[in-house]
């Protein structure tokens, strides 16, 4: 489903960055990790990302908590939740495992995928690996059809700098219509952006135009209009009937057999915890 996307355009690589402890741009001096304390808390925001991208690394440094995290794809496999405080709100995080595709039918990455299309996290950061850009924005891309609502985490700019690849995130962040904010998050180079930009996506103080892809010709389009209508009469609540009324356009086995055995109902108000058993009835 992924339309082709221009290579970002080169620009010359940034002066080699120095990790700065102290520097007002660097330190992410308003964060106030809050461990698992998420009471009260005024936004939820969802970590999602291809496996090994560094989105366990980011949510301990964002929450203070320690997840496990390690060289190889797979580590997280259900969603860790904890707190921070930016500014003056307070925001529950959720980690979620990592995922290829919203598309995929794995058990393995119902989690994440449950969440993203049902769960209505109020912010979506999809932490990509700079090193495997092309590869990753296909989640991007599936995630953006679905909600407006994100802001992409490009890390491990470190490694990419050390491979001689020089990246644009303006340029990216034209094209994809979501911030786009360079990440070294095991230095946490970036954090302070990173939060800035969330903050801006969760009070809808930065006006997102997502890169949404069309879905086939007109007769498509008005299949997947006239059924969306449909689940939305039967299934108050739901969320995303487009991409559900698309998907059972395309035969997807698990939303056939969620709408089949009545568990689409209970979709609604996901949670990283509890979905997957729902939707697989393990
Ligand atoms: N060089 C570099 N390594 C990083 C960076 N961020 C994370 N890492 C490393 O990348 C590896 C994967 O990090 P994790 O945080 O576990 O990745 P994850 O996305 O949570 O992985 P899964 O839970 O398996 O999907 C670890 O070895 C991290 O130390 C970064 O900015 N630069
Ligand atoms: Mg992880």
């Amino acid at each position: 489903m992924a339309e082709d996307l221009p290579t970002p355009s080169a620009s010359p690589p940034p002066a080699a960055n120095t990790a700065c402890g102290t520097c007002v741009f660097n330190n992410a001096a308003q964060l106030r990790a809050l461990g698992v304390d998420v009471s009260g808390h005024d936004h939820v925001v969802a970590l999602a990302g291809n496996p090994n991208t560094g989105k366990s690394t980011v949510f301990n440094a964002l929450t203070g908590l320690r997840q496990h995290v390690g060289n190889w794809p797979g580590k997280t496999v259900t969603g860790a939740e904890g707190g921070f405080g930016y500014r003056q709100r307070h925001y529950k995080l959720i980690d979620l495992p990592g995922t290829y595709s919203l598309l995929s039918d794995s058990q393995d990455e119902d989690v994440a995928r449950d969440f993203l299309l049902f769960g209505q996290p109020d912010v979506t950061v999809v932490v990509v690996d700079a090193t495997r850009l092309q590869r990753n924005l296909n989640l991007v891309l599936q995630i953006l059809q679905v909600t407006g609502r994100v802001v992409v985490a490009l890390n491990l700019v470190d490694e990419a700098h050390r491979h001689g690849l020089a990246l644009d995130q303006r340029h990216l962040a034209r094209e994809l219509g979501v911030p786009v904010v360079p990440m070294t998050a095991r230095n946490r180079q970036g954090l302070d952006t990173l939060l800035e930009a969330i903050e801006q996506v969760a009070l809808g103080t930065v006006a997102t135009r997502a890169r949404r892809v069309r879905h086939g010709d007109d007769r498509t389009e008005h299949a997947v209009s006239e059924l969306a209508a449909r689940l939305r009469r039967d299934h108050p609540g739901l969320a995303n009937t487009r991409w559900i009324a698309l998907r059972l356009l395309e035969g997807d086995p698990g939303i056939e057999r969620a709408v089949t055995d009545g568990t689409l109902d209970r979709l609604s108000g996901a949670t990283p915890h509890a979905v997957s058993s729902e939707t697989t009835g393990t």
